[in-house]
């Protein structure tokens, strides 16, 4: 049969590229669905087991090795992280926000299995930023320890009235 020349009959592609309808309103001719639908979807493809056992804070240690070494030693073509950490500290500081917001949708939805997703995404890229920054997790670790006792609010409380905290916020009191 001949092959169709004429354009109007070109059927317009209804799926993203894993194969699942792509949602109302985006379009056709749109070369990947958007991120949270790709995200999404990928998550759909690998089920996940929410609430695996094991799950325990020392993994933010060991992933901060992993993605300190990538740094040093990585392959922007094989490894994330050395290839965000190679697109320099904006990049970095750019996709931590992106990841923080993606926490507040699925969190202000109360969608509690995609709110543990996107905290994962957001603590991993919050280890990048520190990878770039040349923070050390025992330092963060150590801020915390320090505040333990000390309730927020006796702690704002406490700060010296309008003189903006020492260089450690943007915020004016
Ligand atoms: N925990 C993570 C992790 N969480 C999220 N991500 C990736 O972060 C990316 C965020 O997706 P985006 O759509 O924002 O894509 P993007 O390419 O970053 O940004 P855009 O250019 O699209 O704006 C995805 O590729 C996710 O797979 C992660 N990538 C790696 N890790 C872990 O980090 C370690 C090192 O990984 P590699 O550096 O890839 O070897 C391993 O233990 C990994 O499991």
């Amino acid at each position: 049969m001949a092959k169709s020349t004429d354009k109007t009959t070109k059927r317009k592609p209804t799926k993203a590229r894993t194969g699942l309808p792509l949602p109302a309103g985006v379009p056709a001719k749109a070369k990947k669905a958007p991120k949270a639908v790709r995200k999404a979807e990928s998550r759909h493809l690998r089920p996940l087991d929410l609430g695996a056992a094991g799950g325990d804070a020392g993994v933010l240690d060991d992933l901060w090795r992993t993605v300190e070494a990538r740094r040093t030693a990585g392959d922007v073509a094989h490894s994330h992280s050395a290839r965000l950490l190679a697109r320099g500290t904006p990049k970095v500081a750019q996709k931590l926000g992106e990841e923080a917001v993606e926490c507040v949708i699925a969190a202000t939805m109360g969608e509690r299995g995609e709110t543990i997703l996107e905290s994962a995404d957001l603590l991993y890229h919050l280890l990048v930023v520190w990878v770039d920054a040349g923070i050390r997790p025992e330092e963060v670790w150590a801020e915390l320890r320090q505040r333990e006792g000390i309730s927020g609010i006796v702690e704002k409380a406490a700060r010296p009235k309008g003189i903006v905290r020492a260089a450690r916020t943007t915020k004016l009191p």
